[in-house]
């Protein structure tokens, strides 16, 4: 468990954590969101005792992090996956971290085998991809099989399979027990990965909820219909107030996109008034929508803009 009470930071005059209070419990995946610059990499690092709050307190477990005796058997990390020496083979990497942590050599073996890098153990570090770097950062976090782990962008650098086999691997990690917290900005991913969802913005918390629930209370889902008499049918839809917009499908024919009802809705009405159906769909919101909706004004690094932040 991972409890954060009131932590704050400030960089001179930005104030990169604003009093930021949650917990993150153990046996799901927890999801850490906001745009460029909101401060999650900050808070992780202040998790992490490698960063010093001017305010509040993050507790690993009841203890800061500084508190464990061997830190990487309770908290394994990926922070900045560059973070190697490069001339160093990833085998030594490993066995390095290990013997300072008490963590048996053969787990680094282990490790290397779960990540997918085993074939390439005696080689630098240096010369790795980015993804396969990702890989030995990941390596690095899972050594001391931690019951609580923190992943600042995992999957950044990694190909469709790598993403695919974190989203498998931290899934099976929370439902072990552990305690997982993971940010990335890959959207869609993050909806497939996370059950709970912290998002931030400026350095406050603006959301703490179970992913679905922000779905659904931040971006509007809507059904779509495609009937051959529509004007008929949005007529009935408009008697029974409900709003109902004309537009056309990706294939140019007209449909209705009717916000805020159902599909059981829309078909009996359609039924009742002698409207046969071509197609009715429901338009499930989206992660990404509910994320634009509710960090709008808080993104600090616009396109095309010159944003109001320092730059990082
Ligand atoms: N070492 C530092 N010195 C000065 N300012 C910093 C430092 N580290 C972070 N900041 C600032 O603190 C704020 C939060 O940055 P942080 O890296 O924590 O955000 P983030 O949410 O992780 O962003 P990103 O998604 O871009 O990685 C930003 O305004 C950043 O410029």
């Amino acid at each position: 468990m991972i409890d954060v009470q009131g932590l704050t930071k400030e960089y001179g005059s930005v104030r990169a954590v604003d009093d930021l209070t949650f917990t993150v419990t153990p046996g799901q995946v927890t999801g850490f969101l906001g745009p460029n610059g909101a401060g999650k990499s900050t808070t992780m690092r202040m998790i992490l005792g490698l960063d010093r709050p001017i305010a509040g307190q993050a507790l690993i477990d009841g203890k800061p992090y500084a508190e464990w005796k061997q830190p990487l058997r309770k908290v394994g990390a990926l922070l900045d996956a560059k973070a190697v020496h490069s001339g160093r083979s990833a085998a030594n990497h490993l066995k390095w971290l290990a013997h300072s942590n008490g963590i048996p050599l053969r787990r680094v073996d282990e490790v290397l085998g779960i990540v997918g890098l085993s074939d390439v153990a005696g080689k630098p570090a240096g010369g790795f991809s980015l993804g396969m770097g990702q890989r030995l950062g990941l390596a690095a976090a899972l050594l001391g099989d931690p019951e609580v782990l923190l992943l600042d962008e995992p999957v950044n650098g990694l190909d469709p399979e790598g993403i695919h086999w974190v989203r498998t691997l931290v899934r099976s990690l929370a439902a072990e027990g552990r305690t997982v917290l993971i940010s990335s900005h890959l959207l869609s991913e993050m909806a497939q990965t996370a059950d709970q969802l912290l998002v931030i913005g400026r350095g406050r918390l603006i959301a703490n909820q179970p992913v679905g629930e922000f779905v659904q209370n931040h971006a509007a889902s809507a059904v779509l219909v495609r009937a051959e008499h529509l004007s008929e049918l949005a007529d009935a839809l408009r008697a029974e107030g409900l709003s109902a917009t004309q537009d056309t499908d990706a294939e140019g024919r007209a449909r209705l996109v009717v916000p805020d009802t159902t599909t059981d809705y829309v078909g009996k009405l359609a039924y009742s008034v002698g409207v046969p159906l071509a197609e009715l769909t429901a338009r499930r919101a989206s992660l990404e929508e509910a994320f634009m909706h509710m960090t709008k004004d808080d993104v600090q690094y616009h396109a095309g803009t010159k944003g109001d932040g320092n730059v990082a």
